[in-house]
């Protein structure tokens, strides 16, 4: 199998360039891949895929998919399917550049959360439109040293964002979450975070599928939301472990801006994977 290993913030990614969706990629070979010891490493992994081969049928919301050439067919690093990864669509979007897959500073990437649109700014970074965060209602989680309390939020994929008012050093994320399955009949990934300065918040993220991540590209689009007052624009600077993300929030939507690196590529014989 062809790869390559890049990241956003931080969020590292193994992408499987499988134009032709002939790559029969189980929950195993994705959970063996990411493995930190036995494999090559990851938060998830991006597949590469044509949107006409994905071989997938697409919900009603993901429809605008279908207009975008390259669909990033993304799962998480035990194997689960996501709908939308924010830090992802934008290291997705570097290697169609870098692969020369796709030309120009503008273009759409399909995903389960509909098309996004990708724009390259000159000094590098990638703004990612990332549709409208549905702000759903109040919610909680049971970590390992107490319970928070915040927004449930859906980036396509859901959120519960929790401000906090200690700093988030102190925080254990170590075990996974416990959620009300009535809130969140899929699971979610849990967001503590902190207003620093104005217009500025810091988080951590322990997230669905994975464990705690250094960055979250969709969490910090969910903070930002439930930091903002409904009805109103904003743009915050949400600092994580792995750096720094900008969210722009207005009547149309969230766009996110941010680095995406890939890092190297390479061949990895599935037989040797564990
Ligand atoms: N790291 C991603 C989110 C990946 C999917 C998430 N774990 C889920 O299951 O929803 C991001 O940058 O948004």
């Amino acid at each position: 199998m062809r790869f390559a290993k890049g990241h956003g913030t931080e969020n590292d990614f193994v992408i499987l360039p499988d134009p032709d969706g002939s790559l029969d990629l189980t929950r195993e070979t994705v959970a063996a891949l990411c493995d930190r010891r036995a494999g090559i490493g990851g938060d998830g992994v991006l597949r590469v895929v044509r949107t006409r081969a994905l071989g997938e049928v697409l919900p009603e919301s993901a429809a605008s998919s279908a207009s975008c050439e390259w669909f990033m067919d993304y799962r998480n690093a035990d194997g689960g399917i996501a709908e939308m990864c924010g830090n992802g669509v934008r290291v997705f979007a570097r290697y169609l550049i870098e692969s020369g897959l796709a030309e120009g500073t503008s273009f759409g990437v399909g995903t389960r959360a509909g098309a996004r649109h990708i724009t390259v700014e000159a000094n590098g970074d990638i703004t990612v439109d990332m549709g409208r965060p549905e702000v759903m209602g109040k919610g909680s989680a049971g970590l390992a040293d107490g319970t928070v309390h915040g927004t449930r939020v859906s980036v396509g994929n859901p959120h519960l964002a929790c401000p906090v008012d200690r700093p988030l050093s102190e925080i254990d994320l170590s075990e996974q979450p416990r959620l009300d399955a009535a809130e969140f009949p899929e699971g979610a990934n849990v967001e503590v975070f902190t207003e620093t300065a104005p217009g500025a918040l810091e988080m951590r993220v322990y997230e669905r599928g994975a464990a705690e991540t250094r960055s979250c590209g969709t969490g910090i689009v969910a903070v930002a939301a439930a930091a903002t007052p409904p009805g109103e624009g904003a743009t915050w600077r949400v600092r994580v472990l792995g750096g720094e993300c900008i969210v722009y929030l207005d009547a149309d939507g969230a766009r996110l801006r941010g680095p995406a690196v890939i890092l190297a590529e390479g061949d990895v014989d599935g037989a040797r994977l564990g």
